[in-house]
Order: structure tokens, then sequence, then C-alpha cells
């Protein structure tokens, strides 16, 4: 296949490599916010920055090119995303997070949100670390572990604090140098805690999982999540 790299830094870097492994070709790399022409790519690969992801993943959808984005913090722009694949009758995958290992991490979350629902006495808390080049907080693989657990329990929302409130799931978001993210959830009563934890050792999975998604997606057409691509039930 022939993909465009929408986004050149540390994940476009590690994409490429395993892509070229993958016998695929690069044919577009795109750092800065410039005109390219998109139409030389099979498929897209967004991982740039939140300020920049909307409008490439626009210009994908109008030019029939289809597109998998892993950038976080546009999420406001992703209902007119959508609208736009729609209406161009496009391709499109957004995930907050592309590996194997956090696409069963955030099922697993789910459950024990749905076992906790009925169980007094456990409060509820999450705690993101990152490299402290990352431009947003929470990380997006928090606000969707968030989702999970608010679509299961009594909660209504996130919010970046120390404690979790009657309404709100509070998030901690730590920034440590190289690390590549880690993500936990926890729910602590008087008497024991219980924890659930993900640790990416290296930005392998990320990038391994956007290639396969990009793989999945050409010749469809609709939007779909990376449980479409992994088949997870
Ligand atoms: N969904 C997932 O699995 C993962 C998502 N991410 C997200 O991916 C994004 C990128 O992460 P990194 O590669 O670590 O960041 P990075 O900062 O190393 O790379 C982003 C690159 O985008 C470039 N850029 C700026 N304007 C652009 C434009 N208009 N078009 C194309 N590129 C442009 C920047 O020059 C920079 O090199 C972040 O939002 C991060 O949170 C990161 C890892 C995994
Ligand atoms: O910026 C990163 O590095 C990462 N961003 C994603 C996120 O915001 O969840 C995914 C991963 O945790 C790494």
């Amino acid at each position: 296949m022939k993909i465009a790299l929408l986004g050149y830094g540390r994940m476009g870097k590690e994409i490429e490599k395993i892509a070229i492994s993958r016998g695929h070709e690069i044919v577009i790399r795109k750092d800065v916010d410039d005109d390219i022409e998109i139409s030389l790519a099979d498929v897209a690969i967004d991982f740039s920055v939140p300020t920049s992801a909307f409008k490439n993943i626009s210009n994908c959808l109008n030019n029939n090119v289809p597109v998998i984005s892993g950038t976080t913090g546009w999420l406001d722009n992703y209902k007119e995303a959508v609208a736009l694949c729609t209406e161009k009758k496009g391709a499109f995958i957004y995930a907050s997070n592309f590996s194997l290992g956090v696409n069963i991490f955030f099922e697993l979350n789910k459950q024990l949100a749905k076992m906790m629902q009925t169980i007094e006495g456990y409060t509820i808390s999450m705690e993101e670390i990152h490299h402290t080049l990352k431009l947003d907080a929470p990380s997006g693989t928090a606000i969707t572990l968030a989702e999970g657990i608010i679509e299961n329990s009594s909660k209504n929302n996130w919010e970046l604090a120390e404690k979790t409130s009657e309404e709100n799931i509070a998030i901690v978001a730590k920034r440590i140098p190289d690390v590549p993210g880690t993500h936990t959830v926890w729910y602590a009563s008087e008497v024991d805690t219980i924890e659930i934890k993900h640790t990416a050792h290296s930005r392998k999975g990320f990038a391994l999982g956007a290639v396969i998604a990009a793989e999945w997606i050409v010749n469809k057409t609709g939007v779909f999540s990376m449980k479409d691509v992994l088949n997870i039930r």
C-alpha cells in the first residue's frame, strides 16, 4: 500500500519502520501545515497535533482517501469528521489508543465497572503517566477509559482532580521523561484495593495497531473503531 504519514514526529517515524517492514511504501511525510497531494496515497495515517488533526482528516475524506487518526485532543470536531465521512462515503477510524493490549484493557475496564456497579464501599480513581512532551491532558486513552466507566456506573463525568466526587471520576495526569504511556484504574475500599493497569513498554504497539488498521480499512466505507479492526466482541 502507498501510505501518507500526516505527522512525522515520534509516532510517524515508528509507524514508518513498521509499515516498511510489512511491505508498504511511504509516499507522503507531512510534518507542517503545508499543501500535499493526498490522492497519491491509498491510505493516510494521522499522528499529528491537536490543532491540525481535523484539517488533515477532512483533506483525506474530501479526496476519497481512507484515514486512520491517532491524534488526541481534537475531539470537539469528531462529530463533524463523522458527518463528513458519511457525506463523502469515505472511510475513517479514530482511536485514542491503537495498541491491542489497551483495546483489551478497555473491555476489561467496562466489565469491571459493570461488576462494581452494585457493590458498595469502593471509590474509583484513575491515573495516566506520559512523557513530558505530551501536549494534552488527560490522555485520550484516559478519557476513553473514563467514558467506559461512565457508561457502566452512576458517574456522570470525569475531571482532572485528585479526588473522585459523587458525580465525577478523578483523573490524575503525571508527566515523567520518556514514559510511553501508563494507565491505572483503582477501586479502593477501607479493606482493600482493586487495580487494573496497562503499561506500554514502547511506542511499537501503538504503531503496529495503526498499520494494521490502515491495512484493514482500505476498500471499506464507514466510520469504524479498533473494536471492528480487532474483531473484539
Ligand atoms: N492513538 C494512539 O495509539 C496514540 C496517539 N498518540 C497521539 O498522537 C499524536 C502524535 O504523537 P507524537 O508522534 O508522540 O507527537 P510528536 O510531537 O512527536 O509528532 C507530531 C508531529 O506533528 C507535526 N505537525 C505539526 N503540524 C502538522 C500538520 N499540520 N500536519 C501534519 N503534521 C504536523 C509536528 O511537527 C510533529 O512532528 C499526539 O496527539 C499523541 O497524543 C501517540 C501515541 C499513540
Ligand atoms: O501522547 C502519547 O504519547 C500518547 N497518547 C495517546 C493518548 O493520549 O492516550 C496514547 C498513548 O497513551 C500515548
